[in-house]
């Protein structure tokens, strides 16, 4: 029986190889298996990837692979999940941080991942709605998304999670507070941050230590809210991160929610 397989590939992630590491992908999976009909679709732009997964959906196909990073994944998922039938999810780690591979454990080396397609386990996968969109790993207001917007591909290529920091630091500085009403699971939240962290699952922007207890199908939304953020006190938080323990920063609001 015919497996059909899209692979949806963005030539601006990471290091600007996906295009080559699509052609590898169909390359062996048409050696293990003749059955498999592969169409590889590379994005123009922003919305592409979200279109060509709809398209893949649609028309009844068994497989999407995903190469990029966490933004590429993301917009396949949003194209995958309004459908009932969905196929399976590949992920290729061609990204420059690749938080969701990482927490999936899915091997960073190309050649590895490429054959994890086949030999590896599915996994289930939480996703989180937001309005009409989806969301797979992380939303953030705030810093984090203020430093992202300022983070260059170059920066990010060059300095990876840490670009985020440098530009974040210099963000800080600027004291913008955002006024949230968040009504959760047990209750409201309201008041005044600097950082607004969602996670749906242990880690964000490759950090791993966020959360230990948050899993990636436990179905909750993971949040964070830290009310006063200073250069000095972000380095007073470090500790916490490294140990796992990112909920038990004094001042920070963390609760986990189902919407
Ligand atoms: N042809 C394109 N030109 C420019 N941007 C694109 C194109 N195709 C897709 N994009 C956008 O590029 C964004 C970033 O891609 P992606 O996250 O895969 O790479 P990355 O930023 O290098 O990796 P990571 O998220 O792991 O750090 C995506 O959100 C996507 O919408």
């Amino acid at each position: 029986m015919v497996k059909k397989v899209m692979i949806i590939f963005n030539p601006s992630s990471g290091k600007s190889q996906s295009k080559k590491i699509a052609q590898q992908v169909q390359d062996y999976l048409e050696e293990q298996d003749s059955a498999y009909q592969v169409k590889q679709m590379g994005t123009k732009s922003e919305t592409d990837a979200t279109k060509f997964a709809k398209e893949a959906a649609e028309n009844k196909f068994d497989l999407v692979v995903s190469i990029g990073g966490d933004g590429t994944i993301s917009d396949v998922v949003s194209g995958l999940s309004p459908f009932e039938h969905r196929p399976k999810l590949g992920i290729i780690p061609a990204g420059t941080v690749n938080n969701l591979a990482r927490v999936l454990e899915i091997p960073l080396d190309i050649p590895a991942a490429i054959e994890n397609l086949v030999t590896g386990d599915l996994t289930p996968l939480d996703v989180g709605q937001v309005n009409d969109s989806y969301m797979i790993s992380t939303l953030t207001l705030g810093v984090l998304a203020d430093a992202a917007l300022e983070v260059s591909q170059q920066e990010k290529q060059k300095f990876g999670p840490f670009a985020f920091i440098f530009k974040g630091s210099k963000i800080l500085v600027q004291h913008k507070h955002y006024h949230l009403k968040i009504q959760h699971d047990g209750g409201k939240w309201r008041g005044s941050a600097q950082l607004l962290l969602v996670t749906m699952t242990n880690s964000a922007g490759g950090f791993p230590y966020l959360d230990p207890d948050a899993a990636v199908d436990d179905g909750y939304f993971h949040v964070f809210i830290v009310p006063e953020l200073s250069f000095i006190g972000s380095l007073r938080f470090l500790p916490y991160f490294i140990s796992g323990k990112a909920k038990k920063i004094p001042d920070v609001t963390y609760f986990k929610t189902k919407k």
